[in-house]
């Protein structure tokens, strides 16, 4: 922690969902709360089911009922974190807001933070990573599916933009004063 920025002690334990569009930085900036936090971190991505994977793969945009069943799988491991207290940090690209109401379906009182850039960015993160599934192609459906929160979400809209440690920080002074 840089000096002036808040202590993570003054962070009240919540249930986070780090959402936004591919290449947005969802992984990058969940790992490095859960460093800072200590708190639960969970891949989304890792609770597709294979075919949705292959899916993506393949270069087909998922559908709403592709991913239902990933929602629920996401559900279930965010209502275990909230039963034990422990705080949760789940990155889930959670484009529409009835995919976030899948979400918060037990009555889970969740911070979405989404991660916002611009199109260049995105485009050269999804290109500039290895290892990964999801083609650049996908970016205009992902675009295009994004339904930002709104007003009566309970959201964080972070610039996603600057260096990950800046954005973290962000987050984390964001989150104190919550
Ligand atoms: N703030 C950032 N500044 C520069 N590069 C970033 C930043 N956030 C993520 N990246 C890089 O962009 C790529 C995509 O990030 P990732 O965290 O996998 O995004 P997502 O999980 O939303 O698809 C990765 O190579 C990552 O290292
Ligand atoms: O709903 C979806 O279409 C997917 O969840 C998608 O948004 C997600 O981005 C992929 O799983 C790729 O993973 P990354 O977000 O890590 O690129």
């Amino acid at each position: 922690m840089q000096p002036g920025q808040p202590s993570v002690q003054d962070v009240r334990k919540s249930l986070l969902v780090v959402m936004g569009v591919s290449g947005s930085g969802k992984t990058t900036i969940a790992q490095g709360l859960h460093k800072e936090l200590g708190w639960p971190f969970q891949e989304g991505d890792a609770l597709h089911p294979q075919h949705n994977v292959q899916k993506m793969a393949a270069g087909i945009p998922l559908t709403d009922e592709d991913r239902l069943p990933w929602l629920n799988q996401c559900r279930a491991w965010l209502d275990q974190c909230a039963q034990a207290g422990s705080g949760a940090i789940l990155t889930c690209s959670a484009l529409k807001r009835s995919y976030r109401d899948v979400l918060r379906a037990s009555g889970l009182d969740l911070i979405f933070i989404h991660l916002t850039t611009d199109h260049n960015t995105l485009l050269k993160r999804v290109t500039g990573r290895s290892g990964h599934y999801m083609p650049a192609s996908l970016l205009p459906s992902q675009i295009n599916t994004l339904e930002p929160p709104e007003a009566n979400e309970r959201a964080l809209e972070v610039d996603a933009t600057a260096p990950a440690a800046d954005v973290i920080a962000k987050i984390l002074s964001n989150l104190k004063a919550l």
